[in-house]
């Protein structure tokens, strides 16, 4: 059981996602803490109620509480949402009391390429779970129905964090399978990245769905190289989330591919895409050890201006023919 806390659930990271979670938050429980870094972004969430940057349309019910101090945050907390992107995770760590339980729902990876539930452990929390699915917030922030999973070697742990995230529009599942969570949600971004590279040449349907097809045995073959399950790839937070990436007009990662296929800047609004970040550490891993992960590849090659969209499309298509699988 969850031990009770005045303060109630705490989400550190008021971007699209904390936003939508604590919203989400906000309809079983009678006080959220939202804490953002900045504070004069934590004063507009207090003054307009609406997180006009990153997830406009949604509006901020008053019990979330918003702060930037992020001590006074987890200072009762047992356990947090950790929702920074990836490349700001380590240092959020540093600043955070190693006895604090930790729900990692950034989908990307640390510097160096390690997963953040290593990094995580690595600092020494000991109760860490990822969260991990098809939830684009644009969607959970307006309570549209939706799935995801909560992944923990603590089974106690993640029996907490699905009972606090459980609400009638936002279904929780649980898993043992941290690695497999994790990288799903890790992996489909830059497949997603993939499919909008196609989108932006216009290549069709056809194309769309090879994509998500042999990215999917590419992120199968990946997490199988990580030790994770073999059947949590065709989970919410492989199968699930690569097909809500990589087919949806919210995807900023998808809209990435978009862009730069038609020779614009990928970011939009300084929102985070983590799978270019992730290509890279992905392709140097598969550089090192001599592992074919073509899509990821080609999609690390096009994001550094190593190869044009159209060289990359011609190089996946004249790969040495062979037997599906
Ligand atoms: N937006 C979505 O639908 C979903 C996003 N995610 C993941 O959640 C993570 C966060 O994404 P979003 O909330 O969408 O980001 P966002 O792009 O909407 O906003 C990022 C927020 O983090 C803040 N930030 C940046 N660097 C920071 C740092 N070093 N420390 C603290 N705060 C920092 C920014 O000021 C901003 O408030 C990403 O890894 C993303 O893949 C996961 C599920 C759904
Ligand atoms: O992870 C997401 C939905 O599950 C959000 O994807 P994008 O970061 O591509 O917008």
């Amino acid at each position: 059981m969850s031990r009770p806390r005045e303060g109630g659930p705490v989400v550190l990271g008021a971007g699209g996602w904390g936003s939508a979670l604590a919203v989400t938050l906000a309809q079983t429980h009678p006080a959220v803490t939202l804490w953002a870094r900045r504070e004069a972004l934590a004063d507009e969430l207090r003054r307009i109620r609406l997180n006009a940057a990153y997830l406009p349309g949604v509006a901020l019910p008053s019990q979330v509480n918003v702060t930037s101090d992020l001590a006074a945050a987890v200072a009762e907390a047992d356990f947090a949402f950790a929702v920074v992107p990836s490349v700001g995770m380590a240092d959020l760590l540093s600043a955070l009391p190693t006895s604090l339980g930790l729900v990692l729902c950034a989908k990307g990876l640390a510097p160096g390429g390690q997963r953040l539930s290593e990094l995580a452990a690595e600092r020494g929390f000991r109760q860490v779970a990822v969260l991990s699915g098809p939830n684009h917030a644009e969607e959970v922030g307006l309570g549209l129905p939706a799935a995801t999973v909560i992944a923990s070697r603590d089974e106690g742990f993640a029996h907490r964090v699905q009972q606090a995230l459980m609400t009638p529009s936002l279904r929780v599942y649980t898993s043992r399978d941290v690695a497999g969570v994790e990288l799903g949600g890790v992996l489909k971004n830059v497949v997603a990245v993939a499919a909008g590279l196609g989108d932006g040449l216009a290549l069709g349907d056809n194309a769309r769905a090879s994509v998500i097809t042999r990215g999917l045995r590419e992120m199968a073959r990946y997490l199988g190289a990580q030790g994770a399950q073999a059947d949590t790839v065709y989970g919410l937070s492989g199968l699930g989330d690569l097909v809500a990436t990589a087919t949806s007009r919210h995807s900023r990662n998808r809209a990435a591919g978009e862009a730069i296929a038609r020779g614009q800047a990928p970011e939009r609004g300084g929102q985070v895409v983590e799978g270019l970040r992730t290509a890279r550490f992905l392709a140097e891993w598969a550089e090192q050890h001599d592992f074919d992960l073509p899509i990821v590849q080609a999609v690390a090659a096009v994001s550094e201006g190593r190869l044009s969209p159209q060289d990359a499309l011609r190089n996946l298509m004249q790969r040495q023919p062979r037997a599906e699988g």
